[in-house]
């Protein structure tokens, strides 16, 4: 075999073995576990659907430095707190409206098409926002954006997960979290680049236009997911994708064969019982039937307990993911920085942006090793230490309530010694956020079986942007009210919580195929039941 045709083949070990839970249900499934690497082929496809991610990242990060670009460009007189506010929250209250109204969509248009409308929509966004003369319109190009946003959020790491083999779901899926993050930085960047232009901010907002463009035209060559393809009875084409994912070989044959025997046997299950639940008398036209499907969903994720625990530990993540403060950091770490003293905050932020991208390699790096549940209990611990230094160094530092609002540097910081803390403590706190909290809840959709994945992916994902809303519209009132000592200690006791039900309701998917972690979920948590079988999977490959 040549380099290239072996580096396009996910290599897969000799020694195959089959998985537990087929056998538990007395088949004899091939296991994914053999492969050792993913091929050429997926690894393309997660790089372009990830320009969305960088899209997501650029959009939120670019806001922080648009604000203090823009002067009286827009009105006669500066931008007030109103209008700051307005405009930075109307992208998370769109987003939080988008997500699970695409969630629908992605069900019945597919998953690429949904992405295809969010690049429409990050284009237009983008051109709205660099030509407009008003508040208001930047209020309605903000809010286009977060459509945008909202839609792409859930549906490329949907996409990616239900492409990958199942070794590598946990790493493929968070390479949109890299370009999220990434997105983050080169947001950080272009706005320190053209902060000192007139107009400035126009070119800052104006070039979120191009990656959305360029991805539009490559989506054409794109496929679509297999398991919406099978779901959608395009049983052929979803074969032929899954060839291409996993490369050839008879070995590899046999393991297409028996994803689609599980893909094909969950779609029949799920049409069965949804035809015992219909209603003698439901509606016969198309739009009828459309609604009728929609409502079903709704029903089964909350009727059937598998489902409901997976929309439990999803919205669960999603939530402590953004109420456990990162984003204010995002958004105010540069006000932060200002009112502590420190004499460059734009670019004292920027470390925040690298560290969580730097950091967020670090769980591509290991979080198919570690594991989803392991990989949080080990993290969330440093991102407690790093938020309770931070409070106790804020007794330190002496900031007049009043000054959070005006923005006004400290006068009268206590030496240079505790700002340095403050700094260091954020960066160990952000570290310990994306190595853990701020990836592992986009793996989400891997929780919920095929035929509530895409409702429930939304939903999640409304409660990630609902929870961002949250953060971004009390991060400044809090520093007020409550102080900076009380703020970061409420953080910190949210983080808290949230390792204490990430131990209790989060079970080990690692390592699990699409359709046996449904299983898990079934009649409990599955909590000791998949770090069992985790422990069993290491010994096995090891
Ligand atoms: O996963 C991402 C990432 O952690 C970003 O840095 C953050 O701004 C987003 O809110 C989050 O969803």
């Amino acid at each position: 075999m040549t380099d290239a045709a072996a580096a396009s083949e996910p290599l897969i070990h000799s020694h195959g073995h089959h998985s537990d839970y087929a056998e538990s249900n007395g088949e004899a499934d091939v296991d994914e576990g053999t492969l050792v690497r993913p091929g050429v082929f997926i690894w393309v496809l997660t790089f372009c659907a990830g320009v969305s991610g960088l899209l997501f990242g650029y959009d939120t990060g670019v806001i922080s430095s648009t604000l203090v670009s823009i002067g009286t460009d827009l009105s006669a007189h500066p931008l007030s707190t109103l209008d700051k506010s307005l405009i930075t929250s109307s992208t998370s209250l769109f987003a939080l409206i988008a997500s699970p109204l695409t969630g629908v969509l992605a069900d019945h248009w597919g998953r690429k098409r949904v992405i295809l409308l969010a690049d429409v929509l990050f284009v237009g966004g983008a051109l709205w926002q660099a030509l407009t003369a008003t508040v208001w319109g930047m209020i309605i190009g903000r809010s286009i954006v977060g459509l945008a946003v909202g839609s792409a959020s859930f549906v490329v790491p949907l996409y990616i997960s239900e492409l990958s083999p199942s070794p590598f779901r946990g790493r493929l899926v968070t390479v949109a979290s890299l370009f999220i993050t990434g997105g983050q930085v080169v947001a950080y960047i272009v706005g320190w680049l053209f902060s000192t232009h007139a107009h400035g901010w126009r070119w800052m907002v104006g070039l979120g236009a191009l990656p959305a463009a360029i991805q539009f035209l490559i989506l054409g060559f794109m496929p679509e997911t297999p398991r919406w393809l099978i779901k959608a009875s395009h049983k052929d084409q979803a074969k032929r994708v899954l060839l291409q994912v996993y490369g050839g070989g008879d070995e590899i044959k046999n393991i297409v064969d028996a994803v689609l025997r599980r893909v094909e046997r969950e779609v029949l299950e799920e049409e069965e019982a949804a035809r015992g639940r219909a209603h003698p008398e439901a509606p016969k036209h198309e739009l009828g039937v459309k609604l009728a499907k929609i409502n079903d969903g709704f029903a089964q994720l909350i009727a059937v307990d598998g489902n409901r625990r997976a929309l439990i530990i999803a919205c669960m993540l999603q939530g402590f993911q953004q109420l456990c403060g990162f984003n204010s950091l995002m958004y105010f770490s540069a006000t932060i920085f200002s009112l502590v003293g420190f004499r460059s905050p734009t670019l004292t932020s920027l470390s925040i942006a690298l560290t969580n991208f730097a950091f967020t390699l670090v769980a591509f790096h290991s979080i198919d090793r570690v594991g989803r549940r392991r990989i949080l209990l080990y993290s969330i611990p440093i991102m407690v230490i790093g938020l309770s230094l931070c409070s106790v160094a804020f007794n330190f530092v002496n900031i007049p309530s009043h000054e959070v609002a005006t923005n006004n540097p400290a006068e009268n910081v206590a030496g240079a010694v505790w700002p340095v803390v403050i700094l260091v403590a954020m960066i160990i706190y952000v570290a310990g956020y994306a190595i853990g909290m701020g990836n592992v809840p986009w793996q989400q959709s891997e929780l919920f079986p095929l035929s509530v994945r895409s409702l429930g992916s939304g939903l999640a994902t409304a409660t990630n942007w609902g929870s961002n809303f949250l953060i971004g519209l009390t991060f400044l009132p809090m520093m007020e009210g409550l102080t900076p000592v009380g703020t970061f200690a409420l953080y910190t006791v949210i983080c808290i919580a949230c390792w204490f039900t990430v131990w209790r309701i989060y079970p080990e998917t690692c390592g699990l195929s699409l359709e046996e972690v449904g299983g898990l979920l079934k009649d409990g948590w599955g909590v000791q039941d998949s770090v069992r079988r985790a422990r069993e999977r290491k010994h096995a490959t090891s």
